[in-house]
């Protein structure tokens, strides 16, 4: 079957946390629309976009694209992006049912709401390992009062211009800021429409599935039902043994599926909130109501508390109780890695801008889309002094990752990794100290066109001898996205079975656009052609279709 839909894209004024500014919407709509779909499904998405000035791509994070990377919706790698009054279909098939979701990948543009959800549901012969009655889906994110455009050029400006910490927490497109905070405060308006906190009915004595998922531009949180405990099923499009918990984290880029019983007493509501874990947080709790036929109106207990933000064993211990669910491990190739890449996660500078960079490059794109340029051969020319050679696949034995760099200076690079097909690749991500002493932080990290199976997280450096001994070769969660947390290492295998050109980067939207990523180009010469309506700008608009 086929599911389209007609997309326009433009800029709006929204109100999502009672402070007016300019978003990304679609159809008008902010956040944008769901998309649902049952497994083997066709999405197509007609976009069209209507933004005066700003081209745009849409990434639908978690569909692997076997067969159409170019429909992966990441720009200057997989398509040029489309550009004002222009339109392009998206056209890919799911494949594996789970709880996901869609958002911008241009520049910055998931931080402007340009997001939404993606549901693919298992085919009708199928039957989960589990049961519910009902569902909740809710979209977690972290928001600014200030434009994407502000937000950039103060990434790139010299002095550095950080974006701080959110003004608000959203669930579904909705918060709460203080108005009284505000100078002037006509801006802020708490009795807009827009600003009523999300609710979500339940029936007492009913299970509920509650797809949670993070379009997080910064903050890595920590969410709780008040009075509920719940139990974790799948995370990322896979089931997972079943665990129950009290809170649970959730990084950008990722997506659970949690059960929990309203078994509470059902004569009053309670909250569903998430505070901001990882970073000092200065941003009150985000909330939605959780309400139980016959209440009303909000619940007067007090927002909900998360553990201490700082508490990295915690996180750790909570993200290593994710394993594949029995009946659906997805065994390793047996064999070890034929490839090894580590990536030494730094906090570098390049004439006096802030950067991040894996083992000494910071990426930056090129105009030309990678993909396209791969399989055409065309030369795709360093500008502006970056490298256009193939990153390394390691890094300074003896670094100490517990100091800041001492050599700081960095360059800038748009080299990919070139991959070849039926290889096991192992990813050693190796977290350092950032240019403040003391400081690392927890870096969420993406793949685009595979799932790959976290192994292990340890602390320190990764010490190859002894550290592949203690990785879960058994049970592996398999995922799209994997934390590495401060001063320490996560190790992640997948098998090279998707031609295609992935990005794999930090989902902290300032931190990609601060060059922390990379892209991983695998056989792309046994793809079929690349459609042209991927191309036209760099040097693909010389291109000429044979
Ligand atoms: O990229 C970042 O910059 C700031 C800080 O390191 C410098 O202001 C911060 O917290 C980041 O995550």
């Amino acid at each position: 079957k086929v599911v389209e839909y007609e997309w326009v894209v433009d800029y709006a004024w929204a109100a999502p946390d009672c402070v007016e500014k300019q978003v990304i919407s679609i159809n008008g709509e902010f956040p944008g629309p769901n998309i649902r779909s049952v497994a083997g499904d066709t999405v197509r998405v007609h976009v069209i976009n209507r933004m005066p000035t700003e081209a745009v791509v849409i990434h639908w994070h978690g569909m692997l694209q076997t067969g159409t990377p170019w429909e992966d919706g990441a720009a200057y790698v997989s398509q040029c992006p489309i550009d004002p009054e222009d339109e392009y279909t998206y056209d890919f098939v799911t494949e594996n049912a789970g709880t996901y979701f869609w958002h911008g990948h241009y520049g910055m543009q998931r931080a402007a709401g340009f997001y939404g959800q993606l549901i693919v549901d298992p085919p009708e012969n199928f039957t989960e390992p589990f049961k519910y009655d009902g569902e909740h889906s809710i979209v977690l994110n972290d928001w600014w009062h200030a434009s994407m455009i502000d937000q950039q050029l103060g990434l790139f400006s010299v002095p550095f211009r950080w974006v701080g910490e959110p003004q608000s927490l959203l669930i579904e497109g909705r918060g709460r800021y203080n108005c009284s905070l505000m100078a002037g405060g006509s801006a802020c308006n708490a009795t807009r429409e827009s600003c009523k906190l999300h609710v979500m009915p339940v029936e007492a004595g009913k299970t509920y599935r509650l797809r949670i998922a993070s379009v997080a531009s910064l903050g890595s949180f920590n969410f709780i039902l008040e009075g509920h405990n719940f139990t974790v099923v799948e995370a990322d499009g896979h089931y997972v043994e079943p665990v129950t918990m009290s809170d649970i984290d959730v990084y950008s880029g990722e997506s659970y599926s949690v059960l929990f019983t309203a078994n509470a007493d059902s004569s009053r509501n309670y909250w569903a909130g998430f505070n901001v874990r990882g970073r000092d947080p200065k941003t009150l709790t985000g909330l939605a109501v959780l309400q139980y036929v016959n209440t009303s109106g909000e619940p007067s207990t007090p927002a909900p508390v998360s553990p201490r933000w700082n508490d990295y064993a915690y996180s750790v211990a909570k993200a290593r109780q994710y394993l594949a669910r029995k009946e659906f491990i997805v065994p390793l190739p047996q064999r070890g890695p034929d490839r090894q890449i580590f990536l030494l996660n730094t906090q570098n500078r390049v004439n006096g801008r802030l950067k991040w960079a894996l083992n000494n490059v910071s990426f930056v794109p090129t105009a030309t889309p990678a993909l396209a340029a791969l399989k055409y051969n065309i030369t795709v020319e360093a500008h502006g002094g970056h490298s256009s050679a193939t990153p390394p696949d390691y890094f300074q034995e003896g670094y100490d990752i517990m100091k800041p760099p001492p050599y700081p200076e960095t360059v800038q690079g748009s080299g990919v990794y070139e991959l070849k097909g039926d290889q096991v690749v192992d990813i050693i991500l190796q977290n350092a100290c950032s240019l403040t002493a003391n400081v690392s932080e927890v870096h969420p990290w993406h793949l685009h066109g595979h799932d790959f199976w976290i192994l292990g997280y340890g602390d320190g450096v990764f010490n190859a001898s002894k550290d592949y001994a203690s990785l879960n070769y058994y049970n592996p969660p398999l995922r799209n996205t994997a934390p590495l947390f401060p001063f320490g290492w996560t190790v992640l295998r997948f098998v090279t079975d998707n031609p295609g050109v992935w990005p794999f980067h930090c989902h902290i939207e300032s931190h990609f656009h601060m060059g922390m990523g990379v892209i991983f180009a695998e056989s792309v010469d046994k793809l079929p052609d690349v459609p042209t309506d991927t191309m036209g700008c760099g040097a693909t608009k010389f291109y000429r279709s044979p």
